[in-house]
């Protein structure tokens, strides 16, 4: 083929094979395309990370540090500025909340009784079937109690929240027969179950606090189990400790306790303590609460953290050396304590000072309340714990009271004369007193005078008063930790009054009427007095009792130490020595020496003996002052180094019956009671005697009072003294040397755990 046919050749072959080749690159054009498209996706993929798993992210700041070369494909947003941080976002304006209203307390008129009970040996269902027979009233505030076993019921139904109540108005009362065994029973099963209920962190602390109340009876055998130590009752113990607990302390009526191994005690026993609890339910469905502990006397606490405070007859605390002080030394005094010394804030009384009558110059202001309801003597007066009856009155639970319920142990007068502490009510018909002792610890709220200037308040109302403001507070009572149920029974019928609470009682213009009260309902009496009103005191009737303080053996120490608003305070002092020696042989007559070292211990044995020699009372009771720590006392120049040692008041007593050994008088040491660092010198020749009818017999102490002897002689309506109600003789256990503590109480430390008695010599 020559070069002149190449154009129509070509020409040919586009003609016959075009569609081909235009086919074919169109085909390389799509491909070239595609592959550029696939390289810039690429790119792209490489900086958009997929969506990571969490755990993934964690590595996301890697990624994020790797540089990358952006491109016009790859090019990020610009980041925004940061916002100026402006703190948390506030909010301005008052919200309106809707007020949310307070849940209210059911009102509760009717009480369901649960008897639970547990057995081995079929006793206890006997006790519970009898008791619930006791408790069946067709009232319709006490419901027909229902029994359970306890080895039949799902402890969940009932202990882990109260059982769903029949109506709102009704509340359910537990109360639990406990025997004891020191063997692995389903009781122990029980016990766990509460434990583990109350510190199970998904459970409310106190998940049956919805109950009414509740009560622990234990049944237990004591010729096994002598004490509580030995295991005597110990499940019921334990039981009421955790009931305790998981109700919020709701005990309405003290843990009782039966011993099966005196015929038929358990039954009285139980039958006693059934008619408690009765009364509490028929409280508790009046709307009356449950007894939550006294102010002033203690918590109503469990005994690991009992917060027992110690406080003595007047606050006193009893230190491990055997001195006393009171707790409110270790306080600061609070402003308002400080501000509510009255007694330099009030302005100046209108005071007598040389006679018992008001002078016939001065136009007495018209006659007012000495303790206005609500004033701030009334207030600072209830804070402490008083009960104030009346205008002029008061009444207080002692500590005393509160631990011989407990079985732990009464106070010196028990060791003396026999006065269980927790039959004994403590008050006063005068809140006011004519000295102002730097010892007394209530002086800084308490009202002074010479003179009655106050209205007077009829003997009958003080009286009533007084019992009211007494038997409530021993009820308040019954739930504290410990209080026994047969001295809680006990506890409710007053059989002495010691009227030496503040003030002075004799002051009170009916104090004869007050006392023929007392005595017409065979409570007797002791009255202390501060040896200032000698014509009152001329004028008193019969007192079982009959005490004057005295706190100082000559004029400048007594001018010290109780600093009188009487001018002629010592002669008044003199002039009652002279009256006592008189009523020696119609009243039993005491000394009452409070000794405060620094003030009126050195040296002044030979002056108080000659004091004992014109005044020849039947017994001297030296006590150990208890400090106070008030701002009045502090002023005055005492603390805690004022506080003698019961060694050094041991000292004091023994020199002092030297010194009246000297001049004649035969008085021996009769008893003492180291708790209240207190010792009791008598006349030898009247209570150190051969029981009656034993002419050969051993001489012994009869401090002991007979209330009953004392009793008749009133109502006989003849003359007589002292010597026709003398006691059995004075405990062994009270004698010089042996401490004076009631072995069958139980002495507990300040933890409420048994403490080992040191009985000095
Ligand atoms: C095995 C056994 C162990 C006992 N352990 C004690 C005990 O530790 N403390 C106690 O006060 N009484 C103890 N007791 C006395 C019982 O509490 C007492 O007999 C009670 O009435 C038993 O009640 P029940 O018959 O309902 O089971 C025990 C009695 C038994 C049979
Ligand atoms: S005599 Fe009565 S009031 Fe006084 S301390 Fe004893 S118990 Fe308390």
């Amino acid at each position: 083929m020559d070069l002149l046919q190449l154009p129509s050749e070509l020409l040919y072959l586009w003609h016959t094979h075009r569609t081909e080749v235009l086919l074919s690159v169109g085909i390389l054009f799509a491909v070239v395309r595609l592959a550029l498209h696939w390289r810039t996706r690429r790119s792209k993929q490489t900086l958009t990370p997929p969506a990571l798993s969490p755990i993934e992210e964690k590595s996301l700041p890697a990624l994020i540090q790797q540089p990358v070369e952006p491109d016009e494909y790859t090019k990020l947003p610009a980041p925004r500025p940061p916002r100026p941080d402006t703190g948390p976002k506030r909010v301005t304006g008052t919200k309106r909340t809707k007020a949310i209203p307070a849940a209210k307390e059911p009102v509760v008129d009717s009480i369901q009784p649960i008897i639970f009970y547990f057995t081995l040996g079929g006793t206890t269902r006997a006790y519970a079937e009898y008791q619930a027979s006791l408790l069946a009233s067709p009232s319709r505030q006490i419901l027909n109690p229902e029994i359970l076993d306890l080895a039949q019921i799902d402890y969940d139904d009932y202990f882990i929240s109260p059982p769903k109540s029949p109506s709102a108005n009704t509340a359910f009362f537990y109360i639990l027969l406990i025997p004891s065994y020191d063997i692995d029973t389903e009781l122990s099963n029980f016990l766990a179950h509460l434990r583990e209920t109350h510190h199970d962190f998904r459970i409310d602390t106190a998940p049956l606090a919805g109950l009414a109340g509740y009560s622990v009876f234990g049944v237990g055998d004591k010729r096994e189990w002598k004490t509580e130590g030995e295991g005597y009752c110990k499940d019921a113990i334990e039981v009421d400790k955790w009931m305790a607990r998981l109700t919020g302390r709701k005990r309405g009526y003290p843990l009782g306790q039966g011993d099966t191994s005196g015929n038929g005690v358990v039954e009285t026993t139980l039958r006693e303590w059934t008619e408690g609890i009765k009364s509490v339910i028929f409280g508790l469905a009046k709307g009356e609460g449950l007894g939550e502990g006294v102010k002033g006397s203690g918590e109503a606490v469990e005994s690991e953290d009992d917060d027992d405070d110690g406080e003595g007859e007047s606050g006193a605390l009893e230190l491990e050396d055997g001195r006393a002080a009171n707790l409110r030394s270790q306080r600061k005094p609070s402003k308002r304590s400080q501000t509510d010394d009255l007694e330099d804030l009030r302005a100046p009384i209108p005071v007598d000072f040389t006679t018992t009558r008001p002078s016939s110059k001065t136009i007495p202001p018209p006659p007012k309340a000495m303790v206005p309801v609500n004033s701030p003597t009334y207030n600072s007066l209830t804070k402490q714990g008083y009960t104030i009856v009346g205008s002029h009155s008061g009444v207080k639970i002692c500590r005393w009271t509160k631990s011989a319920l407990r079985g732990r142990g009464s106070c010196y007068k028990y060791s003396f004369y026999g006065i269980a502490s927790h039959l004994c009510m403590e008050a006063t018909p005068s809140l006011s007193c004519s000295n102002k002792c730097v010892f007394c610890w209530r002086h800084g709220t308490n009202p002074v005078g010479t003179i009655w200037r106050w209205t007077v308040d009829p003997p009958d109302l003080v009286f009533a008063g007084m019992k009211e403001g007494h038997y409530k507070k021993i009820k308040m009572l019954r739930g504290v930790p410990g209080v026994r149920a047969e001295r809680f029974a006990e506890a409710m019928r007053i059989r002495h009054c010691a009227l030496s609470l503040v003030g002075e009682p004799i002051f009170y213009p009916h104090i004869n009427e007050l006392l023929a009260m007392l005595h017409g309902e065979r409570i007797s009496s002791f009255l202390v007095c501060n040896a200032q009103h000698p014509d009152q005191l001329a004028a008193l009737g019969p007192v079982t009792q009959l005490y004057v303080s005295i706190d100082a053996s000559n004029k400048d120490s007594l001018r010290r130490i109780d600093r009188p608003l009487h001018r002629d305070f010592w002669e008044r002092f003199l002039r009652c020595m002279d009256i006592l020696r008189e009523k020696r042989f119609t009243h039993r007559t005491v000394f009452r020496l409070t000794l405060v070292k620094g003030f009126n211990i050195e040296e002044e044995a030979e002056g108080y003996a000659d004091l004992v020699a014109r005044a020849l009372p039947t017994f001297v009771e030296v006590k150990g002052v208890t400090y106070c720590g008030t701002s009045t006392a502090t002023g005055a120049g005492l603390s805690m180094g004022n506080v003698p040692f019961y060694e050094e008041v041991q000292a004091f007593v023994l020199s002092l019956e030297a010194a009246l050994l000297r001049r004649g008088l035969e008085y021996g040491i009769a008893a003492e009671h180291a708790h209240s660092c207190c010792v009791l010198l008598a006349d030898r020749g009247r209570f150190f005697k051969r029981a009656e009818g034993d002419e050969g017999g051993e001489r012994k102490w009869h401090t002991l009072i007979d209330y009953a002897a004392f009793f008749r002689c009133l109502e006989g309506g003849e003359a007589f003294g002292p010597e026709d109600y003398v006691g059995e003789p004075t405990p062994e256990w009270a004698a010089w040397g042996r401490g004076g503590f009631d072995p069958r109480d139980e002495r507990v430390d300040r933890k409420g755990k048994p403490k080992v008695v040191e009985v000095v010599g």
